[in-house]
């Protein structure tokens, strides 16, 4: 028997940006109802952001310990998967368990429904036999999904996806990874830093094609020298799977076959929203889903992911606590995505914020650049093996401010912190100039950067 809920919101899908919204509406008193078809936390903590960053850190482990010759002395290392899937399983995911993230949200007040909603207008879902009626507002935090691109023989596949490199109790022989992005890399680096033969196939011209060509160039060659193949510029034609075999692939501009054991399929995400449900949300078919209030249409929000303004937990968060402030109805500034600050947690850590170089000139600005690399500055010289990295300016030069930077290079995410201040707030590059940055640390190069910067004047 079909049965109708009232409620004041609805959110539908309790990942990051969705747990976060109704949380605090719960929290405010607000009568929320929230859906979740899989685990209520999303992505980011069973199979994203932290289990990869956990298999990250012991990773990175392992390359300092094989720094440790010429510099401290003698180490010895024997990778062991072992405990990095133990530590995923029982730290990280509870054994992919969400028992806690939904006793919080009940806690606080909210109505946790378990099942996939039919989105069946702006005010209505439906999961199974019941339907749920928001009064105050519908929140979409559907998040995205891997896209497998139409390559022939692919679909045919086992091949795999985040989920089943974050999973893995044991490490294949070999692995070739599709795309050469923030999953692709973060992944290869990690899995061949235990040992398993990688090879990277990207069909872009370079590999992390999203960031600056200095930051691909970097990353390849420090791969390379880790043992990894990286062949870019090479789109995949053709996938075959043999039981005995493993994978087989042919790529343009390749002469031969690649083989491996097992195929990591990251070559995007795409979200969690079809036409259809545009079209009754009543967005448009194309284009922005949402305006700056992150609404899709009156008394319709969507964040996170699906919102498509940037794929991160920061993301989510950030979008999250707008939603939260419209519909309390309290004042606060509008989403701005100017200075999204992202990562990349290869080892060097790959840090951007705002626009690229070539981002910036397809903008139509005046465009100035300076650049430093991290091995030429005090901090990077005293740190030695493993201090490959650089930090690249991008300023809108009429305006006197940096629109955009990167920081490549060890604990490049975090230097990147005062470079996000900058982009952020338009700080006057003359002020950044007359700062004074401690010696000797990485973010000192900044300062250098700043010098190049003007010497280009
Ligand atoms: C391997 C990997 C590593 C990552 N690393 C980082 C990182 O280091 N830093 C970073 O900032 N970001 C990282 N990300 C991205 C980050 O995970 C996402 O940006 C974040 O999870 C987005 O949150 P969200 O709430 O928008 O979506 P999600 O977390 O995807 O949550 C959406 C939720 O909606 C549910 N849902 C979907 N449709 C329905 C429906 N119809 N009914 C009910 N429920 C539904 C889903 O089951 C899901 O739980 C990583 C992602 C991956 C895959
Ligand atoms: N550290 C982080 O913050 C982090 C880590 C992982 C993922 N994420 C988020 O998740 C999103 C998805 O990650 P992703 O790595 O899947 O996507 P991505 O967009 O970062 O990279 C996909 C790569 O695949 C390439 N590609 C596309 N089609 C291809 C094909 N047919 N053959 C070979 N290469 C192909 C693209 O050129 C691109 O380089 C990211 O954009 C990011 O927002 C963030």
């Amino acid at each position: 028997m079909s049965t109708t809920e009232q409620a004041e919101v609805v959110v539908v899908g309790l990942g990051v940006g969705g747990e976060a919204v109704g949380g605090a509406l719960a929290k405010a008193g607000v009568d929320v109802v929230g859906i979740e078809a899989e685990l209520v936390g999303g992505e980011c903590p069973y199979w994203g952001c932290i289990p990869s960053k956990m298999m990250i850190r012991a990773g990175n482990l392992l390359a300092e310990a094989r720094r440790v010759p010429g510099t401290a002395g003698e180490a010895s290392v024997t990778p062991d998967w072992a405990p990095v899937a133990r530590r995923i399983r029982e730290e990280a995911t509870a054994d992919w368990d969400d028992a806690i993230a939904v006793d919080r949200f009940t806690a606080a007040g909210g109505r946790f429904v378990r099942g996939r909603a039919e989105i069946l207008g702006p005010d209505r879902v439906r999961v199974g036999e019941s339907e749920y009626v928001a009064s105050r507002g519908l929140v979409v935090a559907t998040g995205t999904e891997p896209v497998a691109p139409p390559i022939d023989g692919l679909s045919e596949t086992p091949f795999w996806t985040n989920r089943d490199v974050i999973r893995a109790e044991t490490l294949p022989e070999s692995l070739l990874v599709l795309g050469g992005g923030a999953i692709g890399l973060e992944i290869a680096q990690i899995y061949a830093r235990f040992g398993v033969r990688v090879t990277v196939v990207e069909a872009a011209p370079r590999i992390l094609p999203m960031e600056e060509p200095e930051a691909s160039e970097l990353i390849g060659g420090v791969l390379e020298a880790e043992g990894l193949t990286v062949h870019a510029g090479t789109p995949v034609t053709h996938v075959s799977y043999d039981d005995g075999r493993g994978f087989t692939v042919t790529a343009d501009g390749l002469p031969g076959e690649l083989h491996a054991e097992k195929l990591l399929v990251a070559t995007g995400r795409r979200p969690r929203l079809t036409p259809g449900t545009r079209a009754v949300l009543g967005a448009a078919p194309d284009g922005d889903l949402v305006d700056d209030r992150l609404r899709v249409a009156e008394r319709v929000w969507a964040i996170g992911d699906v919102a498509g303004k940037g794929a991160f937990t920061h993301v989510a968060t950030y979008h999250a606590e707008i939603v939260v402030r419209e519909i309390l109805g309290q004042a606060g500034p509008a989403a701005d995505h100017h200075a999204l600050p992202r990562v990349t947690f290869t080892d060097p850590e790959v840090g951007a914020v705002g626009l690229t170089e070539s981002a910036a000139r397809e903008a139509g600005l005046t465009v100035a650049t300076g650049i430093q690399q991290v091995p030429s500055t005090t901090r990077g010289w005293i740190h030695g093996t493993g201090n490959e990295g650089f930090i690249k300016l991008v300023a809108d030069a009429d305006a006197g401010y940096l629109v955009g930077a990167t920081s490549a290079g060890p604990h490049g995410g975090e230097v990147l912190g005062a470079l996000a201040v900058a982009v952020h707030a338009r700080v006057p590059i003359s002020r950044l100039e007359s700062m004074i940055y401690a010696y000797p640390t990485f973010h000192r190069g900044i300062q250098d950067a700043l010098r190049d910067l003007r010497s280009a004047d």
